[in-house]
């Protein structure tokens, strides 16, 4: 099994991979069958184990709340199988990939060093200044510093995006042109344009980059337009050797800025210089656009970035962390699991939502964030949260508990007895019973037709156990906060 989520991961030697990675194989195809599917998808499916130079092995997880899922529930096992099946018995030890990352920052999966440092290079954007005086120019106009490969967090969601993104960057031969990456908003488009100019500024510094908005191109083209300046506007896109467009949908029926951008982009892509853009939606469904403009959007190579899942969501906390912290002079930041997996759980409908609302917490306490506990979070975290209060159902209670423990809803509701199903079932019963107005039968019924006595029984061992167990008290805690918002 390789690993999914390999950026950084890289930075170790991969010496004898593919013997590694039959070893993994085989302990991991053991681990499937004697969890569920699902628990293993959630906990071991994105993790793969990697050598460093020293020769020291580990198994390497997408986040630290991963890691410790299987250190808590796995790891004996995981060792046990690793030496059954590896014929030289190495050592296995076990880290979060934000772990490895920040213990061995040298080389990214392009080769490239990283994180890059500020490229001396300019990027040229439209009236920037002349090559020679922009050399000295501190900032890249249009880009944003933080957007860089080294805090773009890939996940199966991003991650064909973010190989070609690496490709383009260093300057590959043999890809298509243009590339199109689209894909909702907020789910880092702009964030992987911006890494692509830097990384290939930083690897080709003679070479010109330019970066601009579709918005910026249209403002800029309409006012060479009226200051007689369009050759000259022509000329320097012309110029480049790879040009950058973000969100290109913008321009979508302005009729001659379309042209404009046409005509350059075939200059471009005929000469064969790079040419990469970003839209919200696949050329394809950009009815309004300029139908020459769309086939040749179309004629490249079109990369989807879909949201993000919830474990890319809970890395991409943890490497927000790990920036926040620096400028407190700390290597990282940390955050208790269960704030962690509320913040994936409750914020999903952008990145950029998400990250709002970890910068809000650490805003409001600082490094203190990383002994706030549920409630406090969610204290902080209330106006945010404000208008999303709704009736929670059966159903939302079993998809929600069904997450939680790793299995499938229909799992929740099948005739299975084994009591890695049971008590998340009784779980379930005993949320359905507190969250909702169902009366026991009714839930009974939800819960693939059981007696009104079943789901009583379920109410009173939970009650009981909570009191006793103080990792079920959690989850039950953690499920309520997630359906109540
Ligand atoms: N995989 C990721 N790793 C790290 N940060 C990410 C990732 N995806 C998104 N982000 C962050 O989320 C925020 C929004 O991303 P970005 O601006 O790139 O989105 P976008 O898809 O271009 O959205 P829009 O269409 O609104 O321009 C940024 O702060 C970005 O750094």
């Amino acid at each position: 099994m390789t690993m999914n989520y390999s950026g950084g991961m890289t930075s170790l030697a991969n010496r004898g991979g593919g013997e590694l990675e039959a070893v993994w194989a085989k302990a991991s195809a053991a681990l499937k069958s004697e969890m569920s599917q699902d628990t293993f998808n959630s906990w071991l499916g994105q993790a793969g184990v990697r050598e460093n130079a020293a020769g020291e092995l580990y198994l390497v997880t997408p986040t630290g709340i991963a890691r410790d899922w299987v250190r808590r529930n796995a790891w004996r096992r995981v060792t046990e199988l690793w030496s059954q099946y590896d014929p030289q018995r190495r050592a296995l030890e076990l880290r979060s990939r934000a772990e490895l990352d920040t213990a061995a920052p040298a080389q990214d999966s392009a080769g490239a060093a990283s994180p890059a440092p500020a490229p001396k290079a300019p990027l040229q954007a439209l009236a920037s200044p002349a090559a020679e005086e922009a050399e000295t120019a501190p900032r890249a106009p249009g880009l944003q510093e933080r957007f860089r490969f080294d805090t773009f967090v890939p996940g199966p969601a991003n991650e064909f995006a973010h190989s070609v993104a690496k490709k383009v960057a260093c300057w590959s031969d043999g890809h298509f042109n243009p590339v199109v990456f689209h894909g909702p908003y907020g789910f880092g488009k702009t964030h992987l344009l911006n890494a692509i100019a830097w990384e290939a500024m930083r690897a080709s510094p003679g070479r010109k980059v330019i970066y601009l908005t579709a918005e910026r191109f249209l403002q800029s083209f309409v006012r060479a337009m009226m200051d007689r300046t369009g050759p000259a506007f022509k000329d320097e896109l012309r110029a480049a050797d790879l040009l950058l467009i973000d969100d290109v949908h913008f321009i979508a029926g302005k009729q001659s800025s379309q042209e404009e951008l046409y005509h350059t982009l075939a200059a471009l892509t005929q000469d064969g210089r790079r040419v990469v853009f970003t839209a919200d939606r696949a050329p394809n469904d950009l009815t309004e656009m300029d139908a020459r403009l769309r086939s040749h959007l179309q004629a490249g190579l079109v990369c989807g970035i879909e949201p993000a899942d919830r474990t890319l969501r809970l890395g991409i906390l943890e490497r927000k962390l790990v920036q926040l912290g620096r400028p407190m002079g700390q290597p990282g930041l940390n955050a208790r699991p269960e704030v962690l997996q509320f913040l994936a759980d409750r914020f999903t409908d952008s990145v950029r939502e998400l990250e709002g609302a970890l910068n809000t917490l650490v805003a409001r306490v600082g490094e203190r964030v990383e002994a706030l506990n549920l409630d406090e979070a969610q204290a902080i975290l209330r106006p945010h949260l404000r208008g999303a209060e709704k009736r929670i159902t059966v159903d939302d209670i079993q998809k929600a508990a069904a997450e939680h423990y790793g299995m499938k809803q229909a799992d929740l509701i099948s005739e299975r007895r084994n009591r890695a199903v049971a008590r998340p079932r009784q779980a379930a019963m005993w949320l359905a019973k507190t969250l909702t107005t169902r009366s026991l039968p009714d839930i009974g019924r939800r819960f693939g037709g059981r007696d009104h006595t079943t789901v009583l029984h379920a109410v009173r061992r939970i009650e009981a156990l909570r009191q006793e167990d103080p990792q079920l008290a959690r989850d039950l805690e953690v499920l309520t906060r997630k359906l109540r918002g």
